[in-house]
């Protein structure tokens, strides 16, 4: 299924027609050099292209009174001097002959870009539109917001497709205070906003922005506000907010739908938002929420006003949703102190309503150490002076580098005789191993290696690692005779090369232990029920949760947790993914960890499976394949102590290593 686009020029047709400092970096070329940029990218001829479409009044007054509709009706009679009049009623924002017109596009192409998601016509889609919508109200416009286009796309999804439970991302740099008023008493929509903040000292210095705002009556929970309390946030603050609250949260709330009130004045450059992300950024944000609700996400463009960051955080949102792998980020830091501070604040208001928040009994918060930060070589506090003096519109960034998707999106190795499911190109070599290879694994296996099946299919996986690293290949699947002998194989050959690094994720237990050396070329993450008798170190990690990988919402949060920032800061080429026998991994856990590893390496994530787990063949090449993985079953049962205890003591005890495991502000130190 493919990726929609909805745009329609029309919308470019209002702009200021006085004078208003605030108003003045909301322009018509916001949408043309984004839709231009996905032109000449040439991801606007992949994408189903979908007409906008105006709103009717009754989709308008779904969120918006009678009153406020018929006021913003009068609007394109009205002469300079009316408009201005009329404007002054509302806070930054400005109005035009044609900008209810457009306004009503803008939200007909917010529910096109629905029902087109909805009804399984395309798997995902961006809709491109102006006047943008999070800030405007019931009975007022606000923010350069007239309709509040994402708000009524959820009641819309709601009315016409029950859709029980819809998941609202606004990854903007402002708060969407239009949003949060419309649902902050409805449990069906969960709404999430980070916005800079400073206190209340930036726009709209609203009190109820701040992150104790949790949402009212049966609502109490499904508001999250995530302040930003100072300016250049960067790529690490975005993640850990994703790793240890946004993505844990989405999880247990199990979404049917997601909205992305996708504002891209969060992106460095931005006059707005003064933050030090780079677009490619919003490459993993959307991958990380492309396997929730069945892959079923809408993203609806809010803000963004810095004409060269803008067109490429949009060209890497739409790049991902069409399937392509995301780009390594590199050289991930330490979140910042304010940013730590503002995510506990936050995740200690919550916790009573989700239980993947809530803290391991026994372990009180202050268990994090002073020297942390510092030891970690986090910033802790940002001091580079140089950023500070630099205006927004100065900041340099390096072009996103090109996603080039190999031309082979995965290919297996299977035992002999059986068909390659659809899609997947099969390998098989006759090519004999290489001596070296065979003497290493004969000190190791010797008893195996009697059974002249055990080698059989090893050649084969040779020739897929070698196609993998040079690009012809981008991800793979073989079922072995011995995952342990095959993983040895692979790290072996890998190894040899001087500077890599391969994320290794064991699940199941049994001992993995030869290989995973201190060297740093490897970072082995082992999930298992079983206590490992290796000893936890900086690139072995076992995790030992109670009912193993049979449990959800353990394996869950170990896989956000720890998992995904472990990961994310390793920055691996390559991530083997090894399934050891009789693992007992359930099935939609198991999707759900094949789909989200993608975001690693440039997508080179190679499955290793023991024969006899021909079952899992068929799911897991479906999602390397770029399915979306299904929805896991909801409600997600509350992890256990046990397990929640394991991974908060991996993780204090890791992240001093790990600085993207941090979680809490030094200030509880
Ligand atoms: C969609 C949106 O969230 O990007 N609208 C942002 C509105 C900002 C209003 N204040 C501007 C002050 C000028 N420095
Ligand atoms: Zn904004």
């Amino acid at each position: 299924m493919g990726t929609a686009l909805v745009y329609d020029e029309e919308m470019t047709k209002y702009k200021l027609l006085w004078v208003d400092p605030a108003c003045k970096i909301e322009v018509p070329e916001r949408l043309t050099v984004s839709y231009e940029a996905l032109v000449k990218n040439g991801l606007c001829q992949r994408c189903v292209s979908i007409p906008a479409r105006e709103a009717t009044e009754a989709e308008i007054l779904l969120v918006h009174s009678e009153e406020y509709l018929e006021g913003v009706k009068k609007t394109p009679y009205m002469t300079l001097e009316d408009l201005k009049e009329f404007t002054l009623q509302y806070g930054d924002v400005y109005f035009h002959p044609n900008i209810y017109h457009c306004a009503k596009l803008a939200v007909g192409s917010a529910l096109q870009l629905c029902d087109s998601v909805m009804t399984g016509k395309v798997r995902n889609g961006m809709a491109l539109v102006r006047p943008p919508g999070h800030h405007s109200m019931r009975s007022a416009a606000s923010g350069f917001c007239v309709f509040n286009n994402v708000a009524i796309a959820a009641r819309y999804a709601k009315q016409k497709y029950g859709v029980k439970r819809v998941l609202i991302v606004d990854w903007d740099v402002h708060h969407g205070q239009g949003v949060q008023y419309c649902f902050e008493d409805d449990p069906s929509v969960l709404y999430f906003s980070w916005h800079r903040y400073e206190h209340q000292k930036f726009w709209p210095n609203l009190r109820e922005s701040d992150y104790d705002n949790v949402g009212k009556e049966d609502g109490a929970g499904f508001n999250i506000n995530v302040p930003w309390n100072k300016v250049g946030m960067k790529n690490s603050d975005y993640l850990s907010v994703f790793f240890h609250l946004l993505l844990p949260v989405a999880y247990e709330f199990c979404p049917e739908l997601v909205l992305v009130c996708a504002g891209f004045d969060s992106a460095i450059g931005d006059p707005e938002g003064e933050m030090c992300a780079s677009p490619d950024i919003f490459a993993h944000l959307t991958h990380l929420l492309m396997n929730l609700a069945g892959g079923k996400l809408c993203a609806v463009l809010e803000g963004g006003y810095n004409l060269t960051s803008l067109p490429q955080s949009v060209c890497q949102t739409v790049q991902t949703l069409l399937g392509d792998p995301p780009t390594r980020l590199s050289d991930l830091g330490a979140p910042c102190e304010s940013a730590l501070e503002s995510l506990q604040c936050v995740r200690s208001a919550h916790r009573q309503y989700w239980s993947c928040l809530r803290q391991a009994a026994g372990l009180p918060d202050s268990h994090v150490s002073a020297k942390r930060i510092r030891s970690a070589g986090g910033e802790g506090e940002r001091t580079e002076v140089g950023e500070e003096e630099k205006s927004a519109e100065e900041q340099a960034w390096p072009e996103p580098p090109q996603r080039v998707s190999p031309p082979v999106r995965c290919a297996l190795v299977l035992p002999g005789g059986e068909a390659p499911p659809d899609g997947c190109e099969q390998i098989s070599s006759r090519e004999e191993l290489h001596p070296l290879m065979l003497t290493k694994l004969r000190e190791h296996f010797q008893s195996e290696l009697d059974n002249c099946s055990a080698l059989a299919s090893l050649p084969s996986l040779m020739t897929l690692v070698e196609k993998m690293e040079k690009n012809e290949i981008r991800n793979g699947l073989a079922v072995v005779h011995s995952v342990t002998m095959a993983m040895m194989c692979v790290l072996q050959h890998v190894g040899d090369a001087p500077s890599s690094r391969t994320l290794v994720v064991c699940v199941g237990g049994g001992s993995v232990g030869s290989h995973a050396r201190e060297d740093g070329k490897t970072l082995t993450v082992q999930i298992s029920s079983e206590d490992t008798e290796k000893p936890t170190g900086k690139f072995y990690v076992p995790v030992h949760l109670k009912k193993g990988c049979g449990d959800a919402s353990g394996f869950m949060q170990a896989l956000l947790g720890l998992l995904l920032p472990l990961g994310y800061q390793y920055n691996p080429d390559l991530v083997l993914l090894v399934q050891m026998p009789n693992a007992g991994v359930c099935g939609g856990v198991w999707q759900q960890l094949v789909g989200v590893l993608q975001g690693f390496a440039q997508g080179h994530v190679l499955v290793l499976m023991q024969e006899g787990e021909q079952a899992r063949v068929g799911p897991t090449a479906s999602t390397l394949l770029g399915d979306p993985a299904p929805p896991l079953e909801h409600p997600l049962q509350a992890p256990l102590p046990e397990d929640v205890e394991a991974v908060e003591t991996l993780r204090s005890r890791l992240q001093s290593d790990w600085s993207l495991l941090q979680n809490t502000g030094e200030s509880t130190a």
